[in-house]
């Protein structure tokens, strides 16, 4: 049993903000991204990731599109500062790409941070220092004042350091760390003096960067504190709104869209989410949200796999299988009716439309998976999964009474193992049931005889000797009688199919038959042969041993 809470912890503030304009808004345009991987990320890793590591995470970020990436904090460890140089020294950082490197605000890291940065056609300096309360009380026992004035000597340091290496395009960055739990008046006065500082221009918009360092309210309080930031910033026209949701309550996803709608330009996160504690914002979610709604998230996701594979070799952390869009099971169906509905979406779903395809928020292919995992069988499943993939793996298209029968024989199975049943075992299923022989009739060859136009005399030889013979206008015809005469019942057919099976080489074709015997029971067979005919021989005996066999018939 939990203790009461209420004497323990607080209700986050609400935020009064009564013409608030966010909550009509909608999503339009992709953010100006920054990832935050090699920094945020990295330094929340059980090992923090070595030089090569962080130099694919580097060009894979590159590759995907991001124009700014936080690589590091170089004055935390040699290795940081190393690779920055590298970075440097190596030409490895694009025209079009600016890094960004965190540091805070005492003089010495910031006078690395330069060092590290010599030779840099562009940069951005993120430098950052608590705001909030209980952080000025107990972190550093700063009256707002001195907290105030570390931030503007900080932007201050900033700007005399970029002083001294002018080949360097220099844009700056301040986070008042803890912003959401921050005054809100404290945190527009203390970023404004920072931007006063600073004297922003349209040609190196400063970035403020408003961080719910740890997540603490509903996205809604967020998003209002990031519209009544955006309308109290001085030089805003000037100023680049970044937010930087961390995951806490897990709804950072949530923060960061509602705060975009609020007016944020930018948005700092980390790919599928690592981070601090529950992680930074997931950037891949935030895309293809908007993907999902039709707009260019400006990332190059096609390749989802590819990219959570880098990830996790070098954040050496897993992904969930139900993480958004990359989650192993996340564009998987077990359930009956989920699947019902997806095959018949996939059936109908115009290559060049809309996608409606039920259940399936986002088309697979889209982000280069296939459609293999999108429906499985299990004991949950009904006739719609399973014939989904006879479909799929076998070019079987089963009419609806005979999916309804193998679907209980196929839950029999899934239910006695408990386990998932997999493609081929249904198909093993299936040929147990209508295709290996079931009685003495097993074909051996047969002979055709023509007598007259349309008319066909065959006999059937089987493997053990016996014989039947029949005849009718087609070979198919003259069959059924011969088995007819076999089993002294009236034998129809009332239904045929044939099809060329998918799977093996040489493309065997299966027949399946439906046969009405006496008393009107209808009882299925197929068979497979190279030889369509002798395919459809081989189903009408196995239909006529079911119908001998006293199978249940099939559903009407
Ligand atoms: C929310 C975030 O993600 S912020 C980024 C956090 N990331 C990291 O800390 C990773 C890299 N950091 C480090 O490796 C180390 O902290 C270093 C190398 C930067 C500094 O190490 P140290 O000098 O040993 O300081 P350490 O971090 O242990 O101590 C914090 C000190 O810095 C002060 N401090 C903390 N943040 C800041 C800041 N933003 N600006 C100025 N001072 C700060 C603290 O008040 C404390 O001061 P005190 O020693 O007078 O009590
Ligand atoms: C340094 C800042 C931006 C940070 O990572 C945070 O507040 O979460
Ligand atoms: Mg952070």
């Amino acid at each position: 049993m939990l203790k009461n809470p209420s004497t323990k912890y607080q209700a986050f503030p609400a935020f009064n903000l009564p013409n608030r304009q966010w909550p009509s808004r909608t999503l339009t345009q992709a953010p100006i991204w920054c990832s935050s991987d090699l920094r945020d990320g990295n330094q929340s890793l059980i090992e923090p990731m070595n030089a090569q590591q962080k130099m694919r995470f580097f060009k894979m970020l590159v590759a995907m599109g991001f124009k700014e990436i936080e690589v590091a904090f170089p004055s935390a460890s040699q290795t940081d500062f190393d690779f920055v140089r590298e970075l440097i020294t190596g030409q490895h950082i694009p025209d079009d790409v600016t890094i960004q490197v965190l540091t805070q605000a005492r003089e010495d890291l910031i006078a690395r941070t330069f060092e590290s940065l010599r030779g840099a056609k562009r940069a951005i300096v993120h430098v950052y220092n608590a705001t909030a309360p209980h952080f000025r009380r107990i972190v550093f026992n700063h009256t707002p004042e001195q907290t105030m004035a570390l931030a503007v000597q900080a932007a201050t340091w900033l700007k005399d350091y970029a002083a001294q290496q002018p080949a360097t395009h220099w844009r700056f960055e301040y986070s008042p760390e803890v912003f959401s739990q921050t005054e809100f008046r404290f945190a527009r006065d203390i970023c404004n003096a920072v931007l006063d500082v600073w004297q922003p221009t349209p040609n190196a918009k400063p970035i403020i960067n408003l961080p719910a360092t740890i997540e603490g309210s509903t996205p809604n309080v967020y998003a209002d504190q990031i519209e009544w930031m955006s309308s109290q910033l001085k030089y805003r026209n000037n100023v680049v709104l970044s937010v930087h949701p961390h995951n806490d309550r897990g709804t950072a996803v949530a923060a960061a869209e509602l705060a975009q709608m609020a007016g944020a330009d930018r948005v700092e996160g980390c790919l599928f989410g690592n981070g601090e504690r529950t992680g930074n914002v997931d950037i891949i979610t935030l895309a293809l949200n908007l993907y999902t709604q039709g707009i260019d998230p400006q990332l190059d996701i096609g390749h989802i796999d590819e990219i959570a594979r880098v990830v996790t070799e070098c954040n050496q952390l897993p992904i969930h299988p139900r993480h958004p869009y990359v989650g192993e099971l996340v564009h998987t169906a077990f359930s009956g009716s989920h699947q019902d509905a997806i095959k018949k979406g996939m059936a109908v779903q115009n290559p060049n439309g809309i996608w409606e395809v039920p259940y399936l928020p986002i088309d697979p292919q889209d982000i280069g998976r296939s459609y293999d995992a999108v429906i499985r069988v299990n004991s949950q499943s009904g006739k719609g999964g399973m014939s989904y993939l006879l479909e799929r793996e076998y070019g079987v298209t089963l009419p609806r009474r005979w999916q309804m029968a193998l679907a209980k024989q196929v839950q029999a199975v899934s239910d006695e193992t408990g386990k998932e049943v997999s493609a081929q075992a249904i198909w093993q299923v299936f040929q147990a049931r209508y295709v290996e022989p079931q009685g003495p009739w097993q074909y051996a060859h047969h002979t055709d005889q023509r007598l007259a136009e349309g008319m066909h005399e065959v006999c059937l030889v089987f493997t053990n000797g016996q014989q039947a013979v029949g005849q009718g206008n087609g070979v198919l015809d003259a069959a059924v009688q011969a088995v007819a005469a076999l089993s002294g019942q009236t034998i129809q057919i009332t239904h045929y199919q044939e099809c060329s099976l998918r799977r093996g080489s040489d493309a065997p074709a299966l027949a399946l038959i439906e046969i009405q015997g006496h008393q009107g029971k209808t009882v299925a067979g197929a068979g497979i042969d190279t030889d369509i005919v002798i395919a459809s021989i081989r189903a009408l005996l196995q239909a006529s041993h079911q119908l001998l066999n006293e199978q249940p018939p099939l559903p009407a």
